[in-house]
C-alpha cells in the first residue's frame, strides 16, 4: 500500500543557465509529497493500527530532516559563483548548497536521497520511502525515481 503526505515550503532559486526568465532570483511556493510504502501494522490495540505509518510520525521526520532546512531558504548550486559571492555580502543568510542546478528535477533527487536513509535507519524493513514528487508551479512537477 502507498500513503502520501503532502508538506509545502517556501524558497529562492536561479537556474543559471537558463535562456529566459528562471536565470534571475525567483521563488516558489514548493510542494513536496513524500510517498511511502508498506503494509499497515495489523496489532490489535496499538496507536498506529491499520496505519502504514502515522502521518505525525512521517511530518516530524519530514519537517526535521529537510521542511525546516529548506523553508524561505535560497536554494543555491554550489558551482553558481555570482549568486554566492552576492548571498555572502548579506549577514546571515539562509542559503543551501546544492550539488547541481535547482531544478525541480534536481530538487524531487535530492529530496529523495535526504529522506530515503532516514525513513530506513528508523523503520527498516518495514516501510520504505517509494517516491517524492516535488512541484515548482501547480502546473509543473517532477518525480524521483521515475516509473
Ligand atoms: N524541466 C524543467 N523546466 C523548467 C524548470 C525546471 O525545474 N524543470 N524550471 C523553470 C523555472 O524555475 C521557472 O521558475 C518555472 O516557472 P515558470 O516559467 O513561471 O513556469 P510556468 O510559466 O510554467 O508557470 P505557469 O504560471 O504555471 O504557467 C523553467 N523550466
Ligand atoms: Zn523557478
Amino acid at each position: 500500500m502507498l500513503i502520501t503526505r503532502r508538506f509545502e515550503f517556501d524558497a529562492g532559486h536561479r537556474i543559471p543557465n537558463h535562456e529566459s526568465h528562471c536565470r534571475h532570483l525567483h521563488g516558489h511556493r514548493y510542494v513536496l509529497e513524500v510517498t511511502l510504502r508498506g503494509e499497515p501494522v495489523t496489532q490489535a490495540g496499538r496507536s498506529d493500527e491499520g496505519m502504514v505509518l502515522d502521518f505525525s510520525a512521517v511530518k516530524t521526520l519530514v519537517q526535521r530532516a529537510l521542511i525546516e532546512e529548506w523553508d524561505h531558504a535560497f536554494l543555491a548550486y554550489r558551482g553558481d559563483q555570482l549568486l554566492l559571492d552576492a548571498l555572502e555580502r548579506i549577514p546571515d543568510h539562509k542559503t543551501v548548497l546544492l550539488d547541481a542546478v535547482p531544478t525541480a528535477e534536481n530538487l524531487a533527487r535530492i529530496a529523495y536521497e535526504t529522506l530515503e536513509p532516514r525513513f530506513a535507519a528508523l523503520y527498516g524493513e518495514r516501510l520504505c520511502l517509494a517516491r517524492v514528487r516535488l512541484y515548482e508551479t501547480p502546473n509543473c512537477w517532477a518525480d524521483y525515481p521515475a516509473g
